[in-house]
């Protein structure tokens, strides 16, 4: 299909109501600032160029919460819920959702949603005296229209969305330090999706925080996924009241329950799905460890939100900073980033088999 077509059938209502995006809504907003789009043919094909900010559009539903979906010009998409600043889905150009979300998932405040990405900040699990993870999963983030500007790089060539949280009156009383929390959530034509928080100090003090991109990837099946990057690391291990270990095996696979903070860890992760023959590239900045979870059997049935048999197509692994909390003093900031890609297993075994050794890409 050409790219004019794809795009007159991406905006019809039956698009629009194939998508859900006008269930429920009381509004649906299409932004599409500084969109620049070639159309050229060439032997009787069409093909798009896509020089700047692609799709993007805003949902908001009745209860206040509200659905940010970037699409790429190739039919990648990511859906933000402002509910959490929570990635909540990202397919790829066949429509393939990639991360898992559960089939008991509840999608209203103030829990978090049982998959996709959620974000852990300012206290991962129960390290601290607020509730598992911290709140800022559990918060609804408004769209940033004013963003301080991060990097050209960071924007050219893509989809994305600015989203920002602000402590609350309330949530002073638990946790008093003055932040702001910016998130940018973009999504490349190849699709390949990114994250940059930047969390700023606005307090007269200074504060620690620990942080993590909780990552559930969808797998085929636990039994047939391994990681690599994380061989001959410590880690510790919340199963042990958080003993530190080391990992001994050549690479990393599942036959019981997993619940490990990786340290130190390098800044490309493959996680490789044999059946599906595909890997998932985790690359990181400015996040030393790697959370490494699935519940199993279990677990998995004390969970009101999870299937008892869900821990088979799931894993999560976790971009994030926890061994060493991050202080900031007050008028700094800090920024964590998380670019997610998937790649076929074939393309992997070339290049990814040590990833320590081979995978050593900057992010842009
Ligand atoms: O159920 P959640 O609050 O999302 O937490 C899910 C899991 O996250 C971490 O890995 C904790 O160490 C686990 O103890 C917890 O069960």
């Amino acid at each position: 299909m050409s790219f004019v077509g794809s795009w007159i059938s991406f905006l019809s209502p039956s698009a629009i109501a194939k998508n859900g995006l006008s269930q429920g809504s009381c509004w649906v907003k299409f932004i599409f600032s500084a969109v620049t789009v070639t159309v050229e043919l060439e032997m009787g094909h069409s093909a798009a160029i896509w020089d700047q900010r692609a799709a993007v559009e805003v949902t908001k539903d009745c209860n206040g919460t509200g659905q940010v979906v970037l699409h790429s010009p190739r039919g990648a998409s990511a859906r933000v819920s402002l509910h959490g600043g929570q990635v909540v889905s990202w397919r790829n150009d066949r429509g393939e959702e990639l991360l898992f979300t559960s089939s008991k998932a509840m999608f209203k405040p103030p829990k978090a949603m049982r998959g996709g990405i959620p974000i852990c900040f300012p206290q991962f699990g129960n390290r601290g005296s607020l509730e598992q993870h911290g709140f800022a999963r559990n918060k609804i983030w408004t769209i940033d229209d004013n963003p301080p500007p991060l990097h050209p790089s960071d924007s050219k060539g893509k989809s994305f969305i600015d989203l920002l949280l602000k402590p609350s009156e309330e949530d002073l009383k638990c946790w008093p330090h003055s932040f702001e929390f910016r998130l940018r959530v973009s999504l490349t034509a190849d699709g390949v999706l990114s994250m940059i928080s930047r969390i700023r100090n606005i307090n007269g003090k200074p504060f620690s925080f620990s942080f993590a991109y909780r990552t559930y990837f969808s797998v085929s099946d636990i039994s047939e996924v391994r990681i690599e990057g994380l061989e001959t690391l410590d880690y510790l291990d919340n199963l042990c009241q958080r003993e530190r270990f080391t990992e001994q095996g050549d690479a990393i696979t599942f036959e019981s329950e997993v619940d490990r903070v990786y340290l130190s860890s390098p800044n490309v992760i493959a996680v490789l799905d044999h059946e599906k023959k595909r890997t998932y590239v985790v690359r990181k900045e400015g996040l030393p460890d790697v959370v490494v979870w699935n519940p199993w059997e279990k677990k998995s049935k004390a969970m009101v939100d999870f299937g008892d048999e869900e821990y088979k197509q799931m894993l999560c692994v976790d971009g994030a900073a926890i061994e060493k909390p991050i202080t900031l003093r007050p008028g700094e900031e800090w920024t964590g980033r998380l670019e997610l890609s998937v790649v076929p297993s074939s393309y992997c075994s070339e290049h990814f088999d040590s990833p320590q050794r081979s995978l050593k890409v900057k992010l842009a």
